[in-house]
């Protein structure tokens, strides 16, 4: 597994080696002793896997709060997306800021969303299925979102041609400024 640290500190691009034979190929997705090794030590306790059927569905921006917050390992099976993280914790020199890759079928990479980040996405074409880890379970009483198109954040979504289509939650959800996410930023020990 190759890592690859983004512009935000935390968040990571890992990309599993796909070992490909006559018969298709097979790939290590996670391996934890791997990332243990890089300092990536978690214990994931619910898959969840979602489909969205056109280009242009954006989930997000999402998160849940302390003491339910989830680290995230996403990949993309089928299509493509624009994946989107936020720094959401408060005192953080990055506070409000994003960070934003593609994950594909085709580039087999995943992105790795720790706590204290909200997570969203932007299907890129038709029939993409979207599955992810999360460190912990379901919490709808935690459950938060944050407008996509808030300006403060002012995540620049690609052009897909496509109409927008948000769920209802994500339609109404308020501004970062309004929303108190529970995170504050712990710097880190010399
Ligand atoms: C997230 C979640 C939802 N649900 C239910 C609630 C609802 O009836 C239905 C759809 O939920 P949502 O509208 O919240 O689904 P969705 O908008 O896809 O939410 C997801 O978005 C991405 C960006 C994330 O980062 C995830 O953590 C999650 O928040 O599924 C579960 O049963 N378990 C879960 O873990």
């Amino acid at each position: 597994m190759i890592m690859r640290p983004l512009e935000l500190p935390d968040v990571v691009e890992i990309l599993p080696v796909r070992r490909s034979d006559e018969r298709g190929f097979f790939s290590e997705v996670w391996r934890a002793d791997a990332l243990e090794s890089e300092g990536i030590s978690i214990d994931w306790v619910q898959d969840n896997h979602s489909f969205s059927a056109t280009a242009g569905v954006i989930r997000g921006l999402h998160f849940q709060t302390p003491p339910c917050a989830q680290d995230k390992l996403v990949r993309v099976t089928r299509g493509s997306i624009f994946d989107v993280a936020v720094d959401i914790r408060q005192g953080s020199p990055t506070f409000g800021r994003w960070v934003g890759l593609v994950i594909s079928a085709e580039k087999w990479n995943q992105i790795l969303v720790p706590k204290g980040f909200a997570h969203g996405f932007m299907t890129l074409e038709p029939n993409c299925e979207v599955l992810y880890k999360v460190s912990a379970p379901y919490a709808p009483a935690h459950d938060r979102a944050i407008r996509y198109d808030d300006p403060a954040i002012g995540v620049e979504w690609p052009d897909v041609e496509a109409d927008v289509l948000l769920s209802q939650k994500d339609a109404s959800a308020p501004r970062l400024a309004y929303v108190e996410t529970g995170f504050v930023y712990e710097r880190e020990h010399d």
